[in-house]
């Protein structure tokens, strides 16, 4: 079958959102840094294709989404629609691509306004566009009403949203989507606020309107059940990029990054026989404005190894947890001969650790590793020496994997040499 033409390319796309820092930071003037929502992103939707975003909260889906629309700025980087580049659209140009280009959020509910009804709320946008006939926008309505199999339509079109379900709203907020004639939705998470009853019909009708309309989608979500019904590629997020890209069929058969392995294993399997143990990976998704050294991923990879990043705040949270298990009286002497960890909350790969003295750090180190012998922290220390009253531990230093080729996807982990020919990259 011959790939269909790009509609969206995205290169290289950030958006970041400044953050002012706390009283102090502000009367010296300072910022407490960015928060780098999506960054650094390259992908392109082809014509008539599903592309799913699949992360966690926080991985920057929405943000991606609403840049795609030109509702979030970018910081740098390119997206490409229809010969244009969407970031350097003045307003009204902007306004003129929303014909083609619509979004569809989560909660039905808020996206319509109570006091307009159906047959406003979906004629509204055709106004706004310039459709001064009355007769005419009712038409359109009644097709787009139509389409959604909201019918007979003559039931609906004077309803308000409160004399609506769920479902029915949703295919209202669809309806107003489509009458203008985009060729792409941008749908954020558009079946997650719904009864389980309605999810699938939902989603059985966004499949009917691409193939009726020739739409293309960019469906954002944390549900992996629903992507793999509706989508034909997947672009795994994690912090603001891409680990892991490719088809549908093959992210699930043959997932390569260690996250995208994890969110699998954590998602609930219809299939009893090969139901697994919920274990979504340790830890939380760590702060976008500080994000960890290396591959983002790494303090909380099981296949982590020496050059994922390993630095500090690693340390800390390995010292952390392990006084979480200790007694008080423990914990009191082993915390006093460690010290503060305050030198532990920056990103250094080279840090002192210690006032008791360099055997009493040493030691716990030891008990700690001798305890958790299989910790991926350890696989990344290069060197441990005296250090006045304590130690020097050093890492080895970590490398930021790009997106490469490996069997069929595209995945940034140091796990997988780059297999493509040319040596291109991305997805
Ligand atoms: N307007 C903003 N100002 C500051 N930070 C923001 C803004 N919008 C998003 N962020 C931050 O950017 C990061 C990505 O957020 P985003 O909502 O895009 O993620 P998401 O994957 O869609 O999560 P969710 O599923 O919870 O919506 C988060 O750390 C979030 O707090």
């Amino acid at each position: 079958m011959p790939t269909k033409p790009d509609l969206i390319d995205v290169r290289d796309l950030s958006v970041h959102f400044g953050l002012r820092g706390g009283t102090l930071g502000r009367l010296v003037g300072r910022d407490a840094g960015v928060v780098r929502a999506v960054d650094g992103i390259s992908v392109t939707l082809r014509e008539g294709e599903v592309l799913g975003l699949v992360g966690e909260s926080g991985s920057g889906k929405s943000t991606f989404g609403r840049a795609l629309l030109g509702l979030a700025p970018a910081t740098s980087g390119t997206i490409g629609f229809d010969g244009a580049d969407l970031t350097s659209m003045s307003r009204s140009e902007l306004r003129a691509l929303r014909q083609s280009i619509q979004m569809v959020f989560q909660d039905p509910s808020a996206a319509l306004n109570p006091s307009m009804t159906v047959a406003e709320a979906v004629g509204d946008a055709l106004r706004v566009h310039g459709m001064k006939s009355s007769v005419e926008r009712r038409e359109r309505v009644v097709e787009a009403l139509e389409r959604v199999g909201l019918s007979p339509v003559q039931l609906f079109l004077d309803k308000y949203p409160r004399d609506l379900s769920g479902g029915q709203k949703q295919r209202v907020v669809l309806a107003r989507a489509i009458v203008m004639g985009p060729r792409v939705l941008v749908a954020d998470e558009p079946i997650s606020m719904l009864d389980m009853s309605v999810r699938a019909k939902i989603l059985q009708l966004m499949l009917d309107l691409k193939q009726d309309l020739g739409l293309s989608y960019v469906y954002i979500t944390h549900d992996l059940a629903s992507a793999k019904f509706f989508c034909d590629r997947i672009a795994i997020m994690y912090l603001g990029r891409i680990v892991e890209i490719g088809d549908t069929e093959e992210i699930f058969a043959n997932p390569r990054h260690p996250y995208t392995k994890a969110l699998l294993r954590a998602a609930p399997d219809p299939d009893p026989a090969r139901a697994v143990a919920k274990d979504l990976p340790r830890g939380e998704v760590p702060d976008a404005a500080v994000p960890p050294l290396g591959c983002s991923f790494h303090p909380r990879c099981p296949e982590a190894v020496a050059q994922c990043g390993w630095e500090a705040r690693d340390l800390r949270t390995l010292l952390e947890t392990h006084w979480t298990r200790r007694t008080p009286e423990e914990y009191d002497a082993e915390s006093a001969a460690v010290g503060s960890l305050d030198a532990l909350a920056r990103p250094d790969t080279s840090v002192h650790v210690g006032r008791g003295g360099a055997d009493a750090v040493r030691s716990i180190l030891d008990r700690i590793r001798d305890e958790e012998p299989d910790e991926p922290l350890w696989r990344g220390v290069a060197d441990v020496t005296d250090d006045g009253a304590g130690v020097r531990v050093d890492f080895h230093p970590g490398v930021d994997p790009a997106l490469r080729r490996a069997g069929g996807v595209d995945v940034a982990c140091v796990l997988y040499p780059d297999d493509s020919p040319d040596d291109s990259a991305g997805g």
